[in-house]
């Protein structure tokens, strides 16, 4: 079959932020898109493709990969870094961002070349300079944004309403104007949510002008999930507004499920499942806390205390960052993993994520409430033991937490900066660990109430993604609106 047949000529060009985070989502949503005849090209760097295609190799989906030279040395990063949760330290951050900005030039000696040219761009929110492209090009730019609704109708309310200004660091305050009472303080929000903050940048500022002015908005999210943010933010945003998921349930295998998040260091699956099969149904907690930790040795530590204190059977993923040697010396000296045995699975690297929350020995997942974590455990109905860290995780929180029901949290109370972490000792303790998660495996009547809500949801997301749901028809109509686009009537 030929290129124009199956595909109509559209062809779009999905531009993700280099970190799993960002790039994972987006590599389902170009499976997803493929599925419908519409050709894909994912713009990323050689050992980012070298990563994900083991995702896409089996699939025989009409998706490939620009892969752009990184120009990281050029900037002072060491050799192999393409990815943020590669990088040695967090002090790095800045220059790898500087990196990416590079892109912009690269990709454009790159584009002409692009056959046939791109129908629109999906790019990452955090990539302003796909603008410029766009319109040179005269294509629409779709924003990709992997967070929910109800984190965009908050960040607007923070900034149409100014309530932070001055407000101190740990003052209680309302968010205005939302459906519930969303009670926060400044020191859980980062600078992109606080107009008013020393911390923000210029370069933040351009991201959310441009957000507000771009063609459309694709959400890694479904309607169901958070309807009444959902139709507040399509007001805000004059209905260009898509939910298309949840992404990660285009892996509707187990095969597909592993191979979509694997990494090089990936442990092994096997070992991960059959620890899971000797183990009772809905008895294990897994705890990780994302693919780009900024936790502290130290609040580690009281993590590792607090699962063990639980006495519930856990696994225990450490990211290799330059804060696991000390929680490895810390492990080796206090004979942590001896003590846990036949307990406690502690595993180094990446595991297979979604496979793991899919298996029904799983309880409970301890989470640093980052987006594509938080869908995950909705997609596999676990509730959740929230511990949330930076970005906009704490309002991940409140909707998991107290909008939706299905979560207990540790009581972690402000953002940890980049480069600042080690300041704040601490906050979390081991004791608050284990109540929360004491809490989440209860057999009582909130324990069972959490379980059925984060059931109920699991199938209205399953609901959601399959053919005739909401997020398969929004998906159906944005490649609709961009074809009309091409075809110059809109
Ligand atoms: O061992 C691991 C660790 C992670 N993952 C996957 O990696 C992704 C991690 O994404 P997420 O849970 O969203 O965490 P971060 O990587 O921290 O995500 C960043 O990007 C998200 C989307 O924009 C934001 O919601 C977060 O706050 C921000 O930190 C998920 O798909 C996980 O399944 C694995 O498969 N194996």
């Amino acid at each position: 079959m030929t290129l124009k047949l199956i595909t109509n000529d559209l062809h779009f060009l999905l531009i993700p932020f280099l970190a799993p985070g960002h790039t994972i989502p987006m590599i389902d949503m170009a499976k997803l898109l493929a599925q419908q005849h519409v050709m894909v090209t994912i713009v990323t760097t050689p050992l980012n493709a070298i990563r994900y295609s083991p995702s896409l190799k089996k699939t025989g989906l009409q998706v490939s990969f620009l892969e752009l030279p990184f120009p990281g040395t050029e900037v002072g990063l060491p050799e192999g870094c393409e990815s943020l949760d590669t990088l040695p330290s967090p002090n790095l951050a800045l220059k790898f961002g500087d990196a990416v900005d590079m892109l912009q030039g690269i990709l454009e000696q790159s584009f002409d070349k692009l056959e046939p040219q791109p129908s629109c761009i999906v790019s990452d929110k955090y990539l302003p300079w796909t603008v410029d492209i766009a319109d040179k090009y005269s294509i629409p730019r779709i924003v990709f944004d992997g967070m929910s609704c109800f984190k965009q109708v908050c960040a607007h309310s923070l900034y149409e309403t100014k309530v932070l200004d001055g407000l101190g660091e740990s003052e209680t305050f309302v968010v205005p104007g939302l459906p519930d009472r969303i009670e926060l303080t400044r020191a859980q929000l980062p600078a992109e949510f606080d107009p008013s903050s020393r911390r923000s940048s210029a370069r933040l500022e351009r991201v959310r002008e441009i957000d507000m002015c771009s063609y459309d908005m694709v959400i890694n999210s479904f309607e169901e999930l958070e309807q009444e943010y959902v139709n507040e933010y399509k007001k805000l945003k004059k209905g260009k507004v898509w939910c298309v998921g949840p992404l990660s349930l285009c892996n509707d295998n187990e095969k597909d499920m592993a191979q979509s998040r694997k990494s090089s260091d990936s442990i092994s699956e096997k070992k991960c499942m059959d620890w899971l099969d000797s183990h009772p149904h809905g008895s294990v907690i897994y705890a990780c806390l994302g693919s780009v930790s900024r936790v502290t040795a130290m609040q580690l530590v009281e993590l590792g205390l607090g699962l063990e204190a639980s006495n519930h059977p856990f696994i225990w993923v450490i990211r290799d960052s330059d804060r696991a040697k000390e929680v490895e010396e810390w492990i080796v000296k206090n004979g942590f993993e001896e003590r846990v045995k036949g307990k406690g699975l502690l595993v180094r690297g990446w595991v297979p994520q979604v496979l793991i929350l899919s298996h029904p020995s799983i309880g409970g997942f301890l989470t640093h409430c980052g987006w594509n974590s938080t869908l995950e455990s909705v997609c596999a109905g676990v509730p959740m033991i929230t511990w949330p860290q930076f970005a906009e995780q704490f309002l991940n929180e409140k909707l998991v937490v107290q909008v939706l029901g299905i979560g207990v949290g540790v009581g972690a109370q402000s953002v940890v900066h980049w480069g600042e972490e080690e300041k704040f000792g601490v906050k979390v303790k081991s004791e608050d660990v284990e109540e929360a998660i004491l809490k989440v495996m209860d057999s009582g009547i909130e324990g069972a109430e959490r379980r059925k809500k984060a059931k109920a949801l699991e199938k209205i997301a399953n609901r959601a993604i399959k053919e005739g749901g909401s997020s398969y028809m929004n998906l159906k109509l944005l490649i609709q609106d961009i074809r009309e686009h091409a075809n110059g009537r809109n």
